[in-house]
């Protein structure tokens, strides 16, 4: 039972979680000693919904929405997740990649209220008191950073926190895990941004990175502490943390902790989903396929490490899977005996036996790829050339731009419908407008994980999922290429319609629910017996709660 369902008076207002604004109810307002406090008028939550569309609508830029989106978020949080799920298509571009990259790179001038909890390095030695300053108990998922690889904006220190309120809105908004559930964190250990450093509205500790045994002890102290505080069960998801510690925390998390890390496992997951809906399209199998990715690090190694255990289902070896997916790093081509150098364990995995090549474009030539796939975080190079040359030698070539924000994107939708002639199957991490070409409408998929992690979420804190192996993230990823119907291919869509997010999540979480029952994983005993019907039961719907005192066991009020 939460605190706040003894509040009263103008408490109610204050607090996001209780207040329904201009919706209470005449003996609601009478109850709770809140009569005066709002205009008479009575409104429904529909006409709050559309009251607060007008307003977005009507504001100068993204930003303002965005700024708008999260004063909602704390003043009414049920209305602002009515919002977001029934305005998905229109707001998730606010609340999520583009625009909170450009909030957080404002964070410390629009920063207004916290909205989760910033433990820094000097709490060493007592995280566990900070966490247990969070007001709620029952915490089941927590979405951290250290702020180093912010989308692929690079290091934003501690204004990196937009990241994972934006990606706990997303479990809400996407799948229904309830918010009280939800805690975003950031960890603190410095930055190397020059310029934050330097910027007198910068919200974080004016230091460099803390690293090496330093860093590692307050991760490890992090872990412990969290696990103590909200129980061994409670999901950790580790975002937009830098390559050098991304692969090595998960390595080292993984088999101790309910953990994964977003960027390596939950992209691999929605780019296999991608890849398995697009070859419907192009009609090879996996196996006859040439992946080329433009960027080596946790993206593109999560999605070919993945890619692999997909070709394995098809009867590959790993070796001979492997062959099929060729890798571009800042050095170029990789490949094994680079004079260059620059191979670290999981590249080595796909280096191939070849001369190195440096231009994007001569290594199209010389791989002729039927998949480009970008995930370097530097903006614009699938050129008009390297497009045009996808389109000489493949019908269908698939090209994913899936650096984000949208500045970064390797290409835009409508340079690759049309340097292709309208023949490419597209998909991005940011999203991109249809695109009207020759007469024809194409509907480009966002290729981002935030059609993965909301689903994975809410099977873990529904049936208490003790650990993530790699084998849900191919589940996840089947599951949502299923889901993917003949009318959304036609229209070029790889992934469902996000208008279908909310019902796309729950089959995502039955699919793992199911797994982790078949493998001991899960902690709800007894197994519900309909999971579909029970993990629905669980969704959170953003209807107003009850609030009525007499609803309660209430003490008597003076
Ligand atoms: N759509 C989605 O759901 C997701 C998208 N992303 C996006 O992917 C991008 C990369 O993220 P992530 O993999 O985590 O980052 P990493 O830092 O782990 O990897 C970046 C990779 O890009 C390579 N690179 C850098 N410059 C160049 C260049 N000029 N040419 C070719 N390769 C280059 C780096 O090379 P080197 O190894 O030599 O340094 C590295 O391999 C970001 O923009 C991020 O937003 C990430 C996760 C999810
Ligand atoms: C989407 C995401 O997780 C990223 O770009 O980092
Ligand atoms: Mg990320």
């Amino acid at each position: 039972m939460s605190y706040r369902r003894y509040l009263i008076g103008r408490d109610v207002l204050l607090d996001g979680r209780t207040d329904k604004g201009t919706a209470f109810s005449i003996e609601e307002r009478q109850a709770l000693r809140i009569h005066g406090l709002l205009p008479p008028s009575i409104a429904s939550p529909e006409l709050q919904v559309e009251r607060f569309m007008e307003n977005l609508r009507n504001l100068p830029d993204d930003l303002s929405r965005y700024i708008a989106l999260l004063s909602l978020q704390d003043r009414n949080e049920t209305l602002f997740y009515r919002v977001v799920m029934e305005h998905t298509q229109e707001t998730m571009p606010l609340v999520y990649t583009p625009t909170v990259g450009l909030a957080c790179q404002k964070y410390g001038l629009i920063f207004a209220k916290p909205k989760g909890l910033f433990v820094s390095i000097h709490d060493k030695g007592h995280i566990y008191d900070v966490l247990a300053n969070w007001p709620e108990h029952d915490i089941r998922a927590i979405v951290v950073t250290d702020g180093e690889r912010i989308l692929g904006l690079g290091d934003l220190g501690c204004n990196g926190m937009g990241i994972p309120v934006g990606k706990l809105s997303l479990y809400t908004g996407l799948a229904g895990v309830a918010p009280e559930y939800c805690l975003p964190l950031m960890l603190d250990v410095g930055t190397n941004n020059k310029t934050l450093l330097n910027d007198k509205y910068y919200l974080g500790l004016r230091q460099n990175r803390v690293t090496g045994k330093e860093y590692d002890d307050f991760i490890d102290e992090f872990m412990q502490a969290a696990s103590k505080r909200f129980g061994h069960q409670c999901l950790i998801q580790f975002e937009d943390f830098a390559n050098h510690n991304a692969f090595r925390l998960l390595a080292k998390y993984r088999d101790q902790y309910c953990t994964f890390n977003d960027d390596i496992q939950g992209t691999a997951s929605v780019a296999v989903a991608g890849i398995l809906s697009s070859i419907r399209i192009t009609q090879r199998s996996l196996s006859d396929n040439i992946f080329l990715f433009y960027g080596a690090g946790e993206a593109s190694i999560g999605m070919s490490d993945l890619l692999v255990i997909a070709m394995e289902r098809e009867g590959l070896s790993v070796e001979d899977a492997r062959k099929k997916i060729f890798l571009v790093d800042s050095k170029g081509l990789v490949v094994k005996n680079r004079p260059t150098g620059g191979l670290n364990e999981e590249k080595k995995r796909y280096a191939h036996e070849l001369e190195p090549i440096t231009q994007l474009s001569d290594i199209v030539d010389a791989i002729k790829p039927t998949f480009l796939i970008g995930a370097a975080g530097q903006g614009p190079a699938f050129t008009r050339e390297i497009l045009e040359k996808m389109a000489s030698f493949n019908k269908h070539p698939v090209i994913f731009a899936l650096s984000n924000p949208t500045s970064k994107a390797e290409c835009t939708a409508q340079e690759a419908y049309e340097a292709t002639n309208g023949q490419c199957v597209f998909a991005s991490g940011s999203p991109f407008p249809n695109v009207e070409y020759q007469g024809k409408t194409y509907i480009p998929g966002q290729g981002n994980n935030s059609y993965i992690f909301p689903g994975v979420g809410l099977a873990v804190v529904t049936c208490r999922i003790r650990h993530i192996p790699e084998e849900l993230f191919y589940i996840a990823a089947k599951t949502l290429s299923d889901l993917v119907t003949e009318e959304d291919l036609a229209v070029g869509l790889v992934y469902p319609s996000l208008e279908k997010i909310h019902d796309v999540s729950r089959s995502i979480a039955v699919s793992l629910a199911e797994y982790a029952y078949e493998h001991n994983l899960a902690a709800l005993y007894p197994k519900p017996d309909n999971l579909d019907q029970f993990i629905k039961s669980n969704q959170y719907t953003a209807n107003y709660r009850d609030v009525l005192p007499s609803k309660w066991d209430w003490p008597k009020l003076n």
